[in-house]
């Protein structure tokens, strides 16, 4: 039993022992945890107290960084925000008052807003601080500083002004305390017009007036097409209506309806360029509003609170003056002409236009910018420009003539142009030295005509044979208007034809031939010419020349397009004086006779000086078809030549036996339409002689040289004899170069030798049988050799045979080609006063008076309307004139 137990208690023991170590162990492993535990609480410890130190060093450095960047953020956007303030606000915008100068915007940019101060923003660079007005809204100012605040109304102003063109902006002063002191420095732009003060009882009218003036643009200029005269400037490059800035300083207490109308100022005026700038009176809130408070020390723009602002000191007094009246000088010398380029079609749209039904084309700007065009066609067809020397009428030729060219090709359009007045300036449309250019669609120019009154009628002349040419046109394809005929017949050249006669009543002038005969063809070319595409253009500086149409009234009626220039008289009907109240470079155009409802006013660009025209020209000249001629060029002051000539040109020998109708002596030009010269036939018929008449020696050789060289042309050498006989030594330098080119052909005589030409030739005509060699007897002032002519040489006098060759000469191919210096003089070489003229078929008066010309050698009665003039002659042959044909003897041959 003890066993037992010693064992169970060895047993018990063992267990305990083993417990005992194990929890030993476990001991000593917890108690080197607990050692390790409170190493780390020690650490952590240790740790815990340095936390806090280092944090507030990371904080303060992060805010330190947040500083720094938060500062240089704020520079670089200040430095943003004024480049783009100055991007908005250029120039004169926001210059400040050292360097200020008036520049406005360029066409189609916008004004944009201006200047007043500086946003206040410590450490950055100063920012602009902008206020819109022009095109965008309105200001409002309150607050104490008052000299902060009428400096900012200078500021807006003189900017507004300076930004805009000169004339654009039109103010309105209303300040009833000050009478208009706050704007005193303005005051210059109302001799201008362009500043009005309104007395202290005058608001309500000043705002009926605004609230109208928005009524009218919205409706007649916006017509519902644009928003805003901005945007309509922005579309069209334009403004047509000038800003109208309101500055209201204060006041009574508005009335009920001053009130309604301020509200529709604010709320519609920004869009039709009305604004206001108001201190003292309140606004309503608009989104347009801009409020400017000025406290002492404080202001503040913007809706509330407002950005602070430092604001600019006022411009200085002499600057606002100055440029007040810069500007009102500049309005005053007239509006800047609007370009001719203005009136032209894209390059690629040039010559696109049709014809057929009319021309129309711009001449120029309308009050809303639109442009004024000009129509001729079956109505109006005919138009009338009038206006005082100066006013700019050849301008307006030139600037309708542009714009007519370039729209309508030369198939489409020809121009012929007449000009009466002294000047060459119409010229340039005619090929010349300095320029080789030519205007296509001109087919006749006509300079220095003002002597030449015949010029006139034979583009009348000329003129009425198109008419009739295309009525009978019309008449053969059973049509009757011009725009049917080219329907039934496209391929045939029917351009609608412009004839311009500037100076017109010079044609109208006197109660001749030519006067009646011009009237006449006028009245018809007018009355037929509209449905046949004549149109007629007659200008006039003079109110005489309209009064020369006004006792036509017939005439007058068929000239419903009327152009009233500057002050012109008369063009426009009795009780329509637009014109007299036009601006400089403006016209009043009208198409119902001059009617008041008709009128339109156009402001015309200046298209006549040499750079603009010619660059017109120039491309036009470049689009000609191939085979187009220059314009022919009359030029009443040019000496034509016979080498030139076109009828000279074609002449060409004949064959052995001449033709029945006889070789042509040609005389000189004709003033006509188409160069061509006088011509006188000299076939085998009595009296085919030529007498030239006069005491003028150079007109006098001029028409016998280029008769005998315009003979010898049409025969060949050794076919034809000239006898030359010289006997005036005047006349011999002349006569001797003849000889010299006739050369084998001619034979020489003098006051010696003469009776031997009279007694061979008169003797040769004795023979029986024609001689086959034309003989042509060219006397230079035969009449000096009437004395030896008169002794008797053989059985008869030399002027017995003179006389007997002139009568029998011509049947045998004989013709005598003399001139006498004085129609007395000749008679009494054809045999005394009394002595029959019939074998002087044809002659060329030069200084001899139409009444010495009278019954023998002129039909009818008193001699022919002919009044001598330099280098000019008339010529008469009995055989082929009704009346006497002016001529232009060829210079001297080279
Ligand atoms: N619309 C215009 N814009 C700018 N300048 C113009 C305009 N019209 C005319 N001028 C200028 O005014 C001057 C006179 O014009 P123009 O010669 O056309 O007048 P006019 O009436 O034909 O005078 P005149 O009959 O004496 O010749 C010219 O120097 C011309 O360049």
């Amino acid at each position: 039993m003890a066993d037992l137990r010693s064992q169970l208690v060895t047993r018990v023991r063992g267990m305990l022992s083993e417990a005992l170590g194990a929890t030993r162990t476990r001991l000593a492993g917890a108690e080197t945890e607990l050692t390790a535990a409170r190493e780390r609480l020690v650490r952590v410890r240790r740790a815990a107290a340095a936390v806090p130190q280092r944090v507030g060093a990371e904080r303060d450095r992060r805010l330190a960084e947040i500083d720094d960047r938060h500062a240089a953020r704020i520079a670089e956007l200040a430095r943003r925000a004024a480049t783009a303030a100055l991007r908005e606000a250029p120039g004169a915008a926001s210059a400040s008052w050292t360097d200020w100068r008036a520049a406005p915007a360029g066409r189609g940019e916008p004004v944009g807003p201006v200047r007043v101060g500086t946003l206040r923003i410590a450490g950055a660079e100063p920012v602009p601080a902008l206020v819109p007005l022009l095109d965008a809204g309105h200001v409002h100012l309150s607050g104490g500083d008052r000299d902060g605040a009428d400096a900012v109304v200078g500021a807006l102003l003189l900017r507004g002004v300076g930004r805009a063109d000169p004339g654009a902006v039109r103010l309105y002063g209303y300040d009833p305390e000050h009478l208009g002191g706050g704007l005193a420095g303005f005051a210059p732009l109302g001799t201008a017009g362009l500043l009005t003060f309104v007395g202290p009882g005058g608001l309500g009218r000043l705002l009926d007036d605004l609230v109208e003036q928005i009524r009218r643009i919205n409706e007649t200029v916006l017509a519902g097409e644009y928003a805003s005269l901005r945007e309509l400037a922005a579309a069209t490059g334009r403004r047509p209506e000038p800003w109208r800035v309101a500055v209201l300083l204060g006041g009574d207490e508005l009335s009920r309806h001053e009130r309604g109308q301020l509200d529709r100022v604010v709320r519609a005026g920004a869009a039709c360029g009305v604004h206001l700038v108001v201190r003292g009176i309140p606004l309503p809130e608009d989104p347009t509003v801009t409020r400017i408070v000025a406290e002492p020390g404080d202001a503040r723009v913007g809706a509330p609170p407002g950005l602070p602002v430092r604001l600019d000191p006022p411009p200085p007094a002499t600057l606002v003056t100055e440029t007040c009246r810069e500007i009102a000088s500049r309005v005053n010398a007239g509006p800047p002409p609007t370009p001719f380029t203005d009136l032209l079609p894209p390059p690629e749209q040039m010559w696109k236009e049709d014809s057929a039904h009319g021309l129309t084309a711009p001449i120029g700007e309308g009050p809303h910018g639109r442009p004024v065009l000009l129509t001729l066609g079956d109505y109006p067809p005919h138009a009338l420009i009038g206006g005082p020397s100066g006013t700019g009428k050849t301008n307006l030729i030139f600037a309708w003539i542009g714009a007519l060219a370039a729209r309508y090709s030369p198939a489409e359009l020809e121009f012929y142009l007449l000009d009466f007045k002294e000047g060459v300036s119409f010229a340039r449309f005619a090929q010349g030295r300095r320029d080789p250019s030519w205007l296509p669609h001109m087919r006749l120019v006509g300079i220095n005509v003002n002597t030449d009154r015949e010029f006139g009628l034979a583009l009348l002349r000329f003129l009425a044979e198109e008419l009739r040419r295309r009525a009978d046109a019309a008449k053969k394809h059973e049509v009757t208007k011009l725009a049917e005929l080219r329907a039934v017949d496209p391929t045939g050249h029917w351009p609608r034809i412009v004839a311009v006669v500037d100076e017109f009543q010079a044609l109208l002038a006197g109660r001749d031939v030519v006067a009646r005969e011009a009237a006449d063809l006028l009245e018809d070319l007018a009355r037929r010419g509209r449905s046949q595409g004549i149109h007629l253009v007659l200008a006039s500086q003079d109110v005489r020349g309209i009064e020369a149409l006004w006792g036509r009234p017939a005439l007058v009626a068929q000239f419903t397009l009327r152009i009233a220039l500057p002050k012109a008289l008369r063009i426009l009907a009795e009780r329509n004086d637009a014109a007299q109240a036009l601006p400089r470079h403006h016209a009043v155009v009208n198409a119902e006779s001059g009617m008041t409802e008709g009128n339109q006013v156009a402001r015309i660009p200046s298209a006549s000086d040499w750079e603009t025209w010619s660059e017109l020209q120039h491309r036009l000249w470049r689009m000609r078809p191939q085979d187009a001629a220059p314009a022919r060029l009359f030029d009443g002051d040019a000496v034509p030549r016979l080498v030139d000539a076109p009828d000279y040109r074609a002449l060409t020998p004949q064959g052995d036996t001449p033709p029945p109708r006889g070789p042509v002596a040609l005389l000189g030009e004709i003033i006509d339409v188409q160069a061509r010269s006088a011509s006188l036939r000299l076939p085998r018929a009595p009296g085919r002689n030529l007498a030239v008449l006069g005491t003028r020696v150079d007109e006098a050789c001029a028409v016998l040289d280029a008769a005998a060289r315009s003979l010898a042309r049409q025969h060949r050498p050794g076919t034809a004899r000239f006898s030359i006989a010289c006997l005036d030594p005047d006349a011999d330098p002349a006569a001797r170069a003849l000889y010299e080119d006739l050369a084998d052909d001619a034979a020489w005589y003098d006051e010696e030798t003469v009776p031997e030409l009279m007694a061979e030739t008169a003797e040769t005509l004795g023979r029986p049988g024609t001689p086959s060699t034309p003989h042509y007897l060219l006397l230079f002032a035969v009449d000096a050799a009437a004395g030896r002519l008169a002794a008797p040489a053989g059985g008869r006098s030399g002027l017995e045979q003179l006389r007997r060759i002139l009568h029998d000469g011509p049947e045998r191919r004989t013709h005598v080609l003399a001139w006498w210096r004085g129609i007395a003089r000749m008679r009494v070489d054809l045999g005394g006063p009394a002595a029959r003229t019939d074998q002087i078929g044809a002659w060329v008066a030069l200084d001899v008076q139409g009444a010495e010309l009278g019954s023998s050698l002129y039909p009818g009665t008193g001699g022919p309307d002919w009044y001598p003039r330099p280098w000019r002659g008339l010529f008469f042959d009995r055989a082929v004139h009704r009346t006497g044909q002016v001529i232009i003897p060829y210079g001297p041959s080279p």
